[in-house]
Parts: C-alpha cells; structure tokens; sequence
C-alpha cells in the first residue's frame, strides 16, 4: 500500500484558500444580464409574472426557479469532521467544499448555511422554514444525539428530501465497502463480528444500515469514549442503548481480539497497531474519521499485512467517504422530484457503489489518482469519486429506487434516455457522441488497436469491450497478455492479439503491400520488414485484408507520421483528401471544426469538400448542420489576402445540390452569434448559430482548437480523421483511454458511414 501521495502544508491548505476570491464558492447568472431589456426580464417588472404563476401553481417554482436543482448544505458546526464542536462560522470551509462538491461531481446548485447555535429546536426553527428555497436540505457535521432529533423534526415538517449526509451517506458507502471487502475475504454479512468505534451521527447510522442489510445485532459491539456499550452501562442515551450488547469486553482492544471488521467513525489515532494485530485472519478496517483517521493505512498495514484498509481521505488507496454518495443521490433525487431518501433509495445507492467498484476502471480514474493501478481487489473495494460512471450509474439506481418505492412526484418514463443525459450533463460532447455509442451498441465491429501494448490503450480496449461497443483486436507481442492480467482482467487469453513477427497472417499482409508497392520500387524483403517491425504497417494491413473493420493509432508517435504509415497502406477515399475534425463542447453547444489536422492551405474545392463531409458527421451526431466558413474578415470587410477560396468555396456549394446551411466567410463571433448575423448581415443565409466552422487553413484551425482545449478546459475531441477509404482514427499522442474509446466508437460508426458515403461532390 503506498504512502498517502498528496502532500501540502498548512500555509498551502490556507494559500489555497483565500487566494483571488476568498473561499471557494461564487454564484454565476444562468441568464444574460447584459442589457436593459435582460434586467426588466430577470427582475421588475418582468419578474413579477412567474411570481403570480407560482402564487398560482407552486409546483411551476420547480421549472421557474432554480429551487429543483438547489440543495442547502447545513451545519451548526458541533462535529465538524472529527475535530468536534468549533461553532457555526469555523464549520463554512467544510460547508463550502461540500457545495462545490455536489456541483463538481453531479452538477447539482448548492449554497452553504450556518446556523449559530447548538439548541437543537431553534436549529429546527430555522430551518424548517426555509422549504420555499431549496429542493433538498443535505444536513452536515452536526453532532450526536441532538442531529437524530433535528433530522427526524425536519422530515416530518418539510415535504423536500432531508437527509444529515454524516449518518446516511456515510452508511451507504460504508456498506458498498463492507459488501466488496467480505466479496474478497470470501466472507458474509451475517457471519462477521463487527467493532464500531464511535457511537455518534455517522456509527449509530453506518451500524443500522448493516444491521439492516442482514448483519447480527449481537455481532457489533459499538464503543464511545468510554468503552464498549453494554446493557446497564452507564452514560448512555437511547440511541447509545439501542446498539448496547452482551459482552465481557471492557475497552476497545479487548473488543477487537478476533473481530473480522473495524469500522471507525471516531477519532485520530484512537486505534494502535498493537490493537489490529489481534483482529481475526484478513481484518476489515475501515479508519474513517477526518482528516485524519484513526490508524493510518501504513500502520494498520505495518502491524497486519493481510489487512484491507480504508480511510476518509483521498490520498490513500480506498476511500471511504461520503463524497461518494452525497452528489449523486440528490442527483437522482431531485430529478424524481422525490419527497424524501428511504431506505430503498439507500441500499439501491450502496449496491450500485459496490457492483461499480467491481468493473474494470477507466483511465480518468488512475490519472486522478496519480496513476494508481485501479481494479477489484484489496486496494480497491470502492470506486474513486472522479470515476466518471458514477454520475450515470448512482442517480439512475435512486431514481428508479424512488419511483419503486412510492416517492418520486415526477416518475422518469424513459430511463435510458435519463441515463444518457445523466452521462451528458457533466460532459456535452457526451450527449453528442452518445448517438455514436449507441450504433456502436447495435451493431458492434471489430476494431483494430495498432498499439496494444500501451497501458492507456490496453485501458481503452477493455472499456471498449465491457462497454458492449465491439471487439478489440489487440496488434502486439504476447506480454499483452500480462499487462491485461496487471490491469486486472481475468481472462486474458480471451482478448485477440495479432503478433505481427509470428501472425499465421503475416503472409498476407506482406503479400498484400508488396503488391501495393511493388511498381513503386519497394522489394519484398522491405515489405517483410515494414510488416514485422511496424505496427501501423501491420494494422493497417490488416484492416486492408478485413481483418478488423476499423482501425485506432496514433499514441505512440506525431500525428502526421501516423497518418502517413497509414496512407502508404489504406488509400484515401475517392473523394477529398483526408482531413480532421474536432469537435468542441462547452457549455451545452458543441461546435465541430475542421481541418484541424491534414492540409496546410486547402483550395476551394478542398474547402467545399470538407464542408460537406463535416456536415455529413454532424448529422451522424444528431446535429442540423450550419457550416461557417471563417476568417478575420466578415463578407469581404476587411479586405484580405487568402480568403479568396473561402468565399470561391461557397460559391461551388451553390452550384451543387447540397442539404445543409452554409455560409461565409464570416468571423467566429459573427458565425456564433445568430442575433449578430440577424443584425448586422441580414442576408445570411444561416439559420442559427453556426456548428460547424470549416477554418482558412490547417494552422487557425489546429491553434483553435487546441487553444480552446488549454485555455477554456472545454472538452475537445479529435482530430476525427475522415476521408480514408476505410474507417481509421489516429489519436493524438496525448489522447486519454476514453479519447480513444470515444474514437474506437465513432470508427466502427464509420465502418458504415464509409459504405454509404456521399458521392464526392466539391
Ligand atoms: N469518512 C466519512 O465519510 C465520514 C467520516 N466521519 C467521521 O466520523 C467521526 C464522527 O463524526 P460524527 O459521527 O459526525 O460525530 P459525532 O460527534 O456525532 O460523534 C462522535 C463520536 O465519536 C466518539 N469518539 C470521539 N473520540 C473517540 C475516541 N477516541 N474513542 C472512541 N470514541 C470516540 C464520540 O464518543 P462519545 O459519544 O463518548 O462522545 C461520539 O460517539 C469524525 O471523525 C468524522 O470525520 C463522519 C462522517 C463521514
Ligand atoms: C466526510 C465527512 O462528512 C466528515 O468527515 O464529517
Ligand atoms: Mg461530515
């Protein structure tokens, strides 16, 4: 188990933040406030005309405000963390970066509220009246006992979801990490003897979800500061009592001789190794108090090496916190409109968390976690909060639980269509290419990964394979088969490798390019040589033979080498010359551009061609193509050098028989902006923002596009290589694994596209 890896000091955790804005939480207008006009619409007297309608109907508050969507994150800051009662305003830092976590990790508006004081019916009184703002009330560091009165008041005087995060969010992940930790041990829950360290918020609710989930009263023993609870003992409230057990056990350490599982939810350092060594043959130990937990993993590992360790904390393999849940089961909360979070939406949140942490792990996942092998196994029981599939899977299965158990106003009729904008809401490109996906679902294709022996492609192959999206065909040696087994999978020899030194192929391959070239000065000898020592030569040959239906490179050397490798064997398309395109997604609007990877200075008819085939792949994605062809200059204004075949381009379009909106040339804040183009050149033709911007030359086009991808962290696919006359995508060198399954996918889509492409027409 590797060290805690993210290391910063106090001054940095300070630095951080109170530098530029103070605190880490801004609030952003969803609507223009730019002029006059904006202002009477978003305040008086515009305003005045939702307000009569919600007075009217208070169900329209959800589609007039951003109420459905708003969730109040609050705390009068008695257990803040694990350093206990530091007062209202001490709790804002935590209050803050919980909000900001439900927006970065489920796309969910939350605010932070301190509340100051610690009598828990003035805490009710406050809040009980704030229902009007907020979808959801996520209570937070608020300590036991007064935190079960307060919850329970406010569920039964406010008609949104109230749910203190501490006790039930924590109990769901612990309970995802308890099912996986037994999965692996080969234990059961109704088998294990649990220790609880900790009988406030979080213990008390972690203890009752396992006990509902078939773990034996009389098999956890829960200990306070005091030791064990037992019936009779002294200082304890109903809550305490509740979880009280036969035991002769008088202190922690004696409570922990042969228990199977321990799970803190206390304080730092409150367990030694000395402790853990007597824990039953392959211990569970989940040390969750924060920030720091209550032994750490290279002490628990040091005093039992055959332990499974988790923490509250990021920087350790494992973590078990709550940040896992919080953002998604409001997610799927607040989409159902639900009234509340029952038992069944928790356990539908727990089993998804654990069955997740089961499948093979996308690369984002490993980058964020500093490159850590992420699969199943005592190192990874949990999935990590920035595995992207979380935001799809978790609020479906709250969703439906909701909508199962008779609490969702506003049932979800299509849940894949759900599931599809739950993928796209963090990620616009995602809805875009979800249309991709899916035809790569339908109709799954062999696709050829040149580079097999990369980690990140090996990465992409599996999800493409898991994903259901097709078959990869692996180009490598057979240490292919190990680096699968090191990523995880456990049936290694049942992916397809093509050895292109011993492939019963090889013939083939040579014989095909020495036919190829063979005119063209190339000896056999060579072609044997290209085939055996490179892989791009191979693949490609392999494709050619119909050996795979698409092909994906590009990883290992620069784009332009790849691309040549690859024309020497597969021929362009009759048609334009090859060309890129990447497409943009910001904000909800993408924007393709092309030619961000081919041709320095393209001709008109280059030009017109491109625009043609780029709007032929925006229909593929669902999108009515709207091609700008852009420039400095707007229709002539200023004169320039080199927009001559832009504009010459629009005129061949106009003699051909096209079906999509073209026009130009045009600056991009003209192409973007429909009211500009309305107002200021009303003549054109364009109907709508553009969507496609056919860029003068390969250099504005591939600074565009790579500077909106440094500058803006847009998300920025590409360069999509079209005009081969078979589908093959070549990644840039920087691609991530789910770069390349996204290309995987939208080339097997072009397996088809190929066979029915559009004659040339410019
Ligand atoms: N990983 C995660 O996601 C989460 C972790 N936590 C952590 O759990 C801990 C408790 O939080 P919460 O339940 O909200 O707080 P509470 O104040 O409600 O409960 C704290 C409990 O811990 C007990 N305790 C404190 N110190 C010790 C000790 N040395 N030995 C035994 N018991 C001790 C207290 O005992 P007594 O009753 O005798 O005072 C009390 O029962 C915190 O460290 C918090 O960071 C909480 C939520 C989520
Ligand atoms: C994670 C969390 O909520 C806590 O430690 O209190
Ligand atoms: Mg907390």
């Amino acid at each position: 188990m590797s060290e805690s890896n993210v290391k910063f000091t106090r001054d940095e955790a300070l630095d951080f933040h109170s530098r530029g804005r103070p605190g880490k939480i801004e609030i952003i207008a969803s609507k223009p406030m730019a002029t006059q006009r904006d202002l009477s619409l978003a305040y008086s007297p515009g305003v005045a005309v939702p307000v009569e309608a919600i007075a009217e109907d208070p169900s329209r508050a959800y589609e007039l405000t951003a109420k459905g969507n708003l969730v109040a994150v609050i705390s009068n800051g008695t257990a803040i963390l694990g350093l206990g009662n530091l007062g209202a305003l001490a709790s804002k830092p935590v209050m803050e970066g919980k909000a900001v976590l439900f927006k970065r990790f489920a796309d969910v508006d939350s605010i932070d509220l301190e509340v100051d004081t610690t009598d828990a019916q003035r805490f009710i009184d406050a809040v009980s009246l704030l229902g009007p703002s907020f979808g959801g009330i996520n209570l937070e560091d608020i300590a036991a006992p007064e935190c079960f009165v307060i919850e329970a008041a406010l569920k039964e005087k406010m008609n949104i979801p109230v749910f203190h995060d501490d006790q039930h969010g924590t109990a769901i992940i612990t309970a995802a990490g308890l099912i996986n930790a037994c999965h692996l041990t080969g234990r059961t829950l109704k088998d294990i003897r649990v220790v609880v360290n900790g009988a406030g918020a979080a213990a008390i609710a972690c203890t009752e979800l396992i006990k509902a989930m078939g773990v034996p009263h009389n098999n956890v023993i829960m200990c306070d500061r005091s030791g064990p609870l037992y019936p009779g003992r002294e200082n304890m409230d109903q809550f305490k009592s509740a979880h009280a057990v036969p035991t002769d056990a008088r202190s922690l350490a004696e409570a922990l001789v042969g228990a199977d599982v321990f799970l803190g939810l206390s304080a730092a350092r409150a367990v030694s190794g000395d402790m853990v060594k007597a824990m039953a043959p392959q211990p569970i130990i989940f040390a969750m108090a924060n920030p720091d937990p209550e032994i750490t993993p290279p002490e628990a590992k040091a005093a039992r090496p055959d332990a499974i360790v988790a923490t509250g904390r990021s920087d350790y393999p494992n973590q078990v916190n709550n940040v896992l849940g919080f953002p998604f089961i409001f997610r799927g909360a607040l989409d159902v409109r639900a009234t509340g979070i029952n038992e069944e939406m928790k356990i539908a949140a727990a089993n998804a968390l654990a069955e997740l942490a089961r499948e093979a792990v996308p690369e984002e996942v490993a980058a964020a976690y500093g490159g850590m092998t992420h699969h199943f196994g005592p190192d990874y029981i949990i999935p990590a909060p920035f595995d992207p599939r979380l935001i799809e899977i978790v609020p479906a299965a709250v969703a439906k639980a909701a909508m199962d158990s008779g609490v969702a106003q506003k049932p979800i009729a299509d849940m894949a269509k759900y599931r599809a904008e739950l993928r796209a809401r963090l990620n616009p490109t995602s809805s875009v290419l979800s249309l991709a996906y899916e035809a790569a679902k339908a109709n799954p294709k062999r696709v050829l990964f040149a580079e097999g022996e990369e980690e990140n492609v090996l990465r992409a192959a599996i999800a493409f394979r898991e994903g259901g999206y097709g078959t990869p065909v692996l180009v490598g040696r057979e240490e292919v088969y190990d680096k699968l087994s090191e990523l995880g999978v456990e049936d290694p020899q049942s992916y397809e490798v093509l050895n292109s030194r011993n492939s019963p192929l090889v013939g083939r391959a040579v014989d095909f390019i020495y036919a190829k070239h063979q005119r063209h000065g190339l000896l056999r000898r060579a072609a044997e040589r290209m085939v055996n020592q490179d892989r791009n030569t191979f693949a490609a040959a392999m494709l050619a033979l119909g050996e795979g239906d698409a092909m994906i490179t590009g990883t290992t050397r620069p784009f332009s080498q790849s691309l040549s490798q690859v024309r020497w064997v597969i021929d362009d398309e009759n048609g334009p010359t090859p060309f890129g395109i990447h497409v943009i997604a910001s904000r909800g609007q993408t924007v393709l551009i092309a030619d961000t990877a081919v041709t320095e200075r393209p001709t008109a008819e280059q030009y017109a061609a491109i625009a043609i085939r780029a709007a032929a792949f925006a229909r593929r994605m669902g999108q009515e193509p709207r091609v700008a062809f852009v420039s400095y200059t707007t229709f002539g204004n200023p004169p320039g050098r080199h927009i001559a075949e832009l504009r010459d381009a629009v005129k061949l379009l106009d003699t051909l028989q096209t079906d999509f909106e073209y026009e130009g040339e045009m600056g991009p804040d003209v192409a973007l902006n429909h009211e500009a183009q309305e107002k200021y050149y009303p003549f054109s033709r364009l109907t709508g923002p553009a969507n496609i911007l056919v860029m003068p030359g390969l250099q504005s086009a591939n600074i565009s596009a790579k500077l909106i991808k440094a500058l803006g962290g847009e998300v920025a696919l590409g360069p999509y290589l079209m005009g081969m006359s078979l589908p093959v995508q070549i990644a840039p060198m920087t691609a991530s694994s789910s770069d390349l399954v996204t290309l995987a996918v939208l080339a097997s889509g072009g397996v088809d596209a190929i066979r029915r492409a559009p004659d040339r027409k410019g």
